[in-house]
């Protein structure tokens, strides 16, 4: 297993602070995930599903917010075989850009048509719709995530700007799971006036129940 990157930053009591902090540790993490062979990848995979599979949040969750994997993201797409009574709903870019994604039902076809980033999406118009706050639980995808619930994302903001309305609703639907290698774990991240909390994060090699998420 590769180094975790938490261990070569220096952290302190404070939170760290500044966009140049972000961009390097999102370089640096994003590095270490790609290097991961597909074997580690595969393993890693089958474990998270293994403790998602036995956690009673998902359990108990019918609409599920998942992700197709990209750029060394743990893989939660064994979940569908494992649960084939939920609905799974994958994340649509928004139109216009700055507008909250929708979440798309996918029943686990192949999927041809691909967003600005390469990520293969539903076709909105084709697939069941399902707003934000309709879903029970979603996965989220993340780069870095700190164990008080912080979650340093791709930088595109998409996922606070969709799930903002928690902020006026603390505890309300949906929960969200952050998902990740255990090596995307670090101390403690910068937190944003923007960035909602995560309820929960699993790795391949723990869960999280976390302080500040609603
Ligand atoms: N699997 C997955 N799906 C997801 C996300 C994610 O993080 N992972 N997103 C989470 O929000 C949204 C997409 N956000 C993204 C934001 C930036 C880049 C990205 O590759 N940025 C390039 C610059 C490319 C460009 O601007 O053309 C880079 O940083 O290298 C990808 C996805 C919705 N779907
Ligand atoms: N609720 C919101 N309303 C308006 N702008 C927002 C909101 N949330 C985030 N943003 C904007 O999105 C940009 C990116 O935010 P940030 O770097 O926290 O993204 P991220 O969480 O890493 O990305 P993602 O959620 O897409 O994975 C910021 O410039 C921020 O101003």
């Amino acid at each position: 297993m590769p180094a975790n990157p938490a261990s070569i930053e220096k952290t302190n009591d404070a939170r760290p602070v500044g966009p140049q902090y972000k961009t390097q540790l999102r370089r640096k993490i994003r590095a270490v995930r790609r290097a991961l062979s597909s074997f580690q990848q595969r393993h890693a995979s089958l474990r998270l599903c293994a403790r998602l599979a036995r956690c009673p949040e998902l359990k108990r969750a019918r609409h599920i917010g998942i992700y197709w994997p990209m750029d060394g993201e743990i893989d939660p797409r064994p979940l569908l075989e494992r649960f084939p009574n939920k609905r799974f709903y994958l994340p649509a870019l928004p139109r216009p850009a700055r507008a909250t994604m929708t979440f798309l039902h996918w029943p686990g076809a192949t999927l041809r048509y691909r967003n600005r980033y390469g990520i293969p999406e539903p076709v909105i118009g084709r697939s069941e719709a399902r707003d934000p706050h309709k879903l029970d639980l979603v996965l989220l995808p993340l780069v870095a995530f700190d164990p008080s619930g912080a979650r340093l994302g791709m930088g595109g903001g998409y996922y606070d700007r969709s799930f903002a309305f928690k902020r006026l609703r603390p505890g309300s639907k949906p929960q969200l799971l952050g998902i990740a290698h255990q090596l995307q774990c670090v101390e403690r991240l910068p937190v944003e006036s923007w960035d909602i909390p995560l309820t929960l994060v699993a790795t391949d090699q723990r869960l999280y129940r976390c302080r500040h998420g609603g």
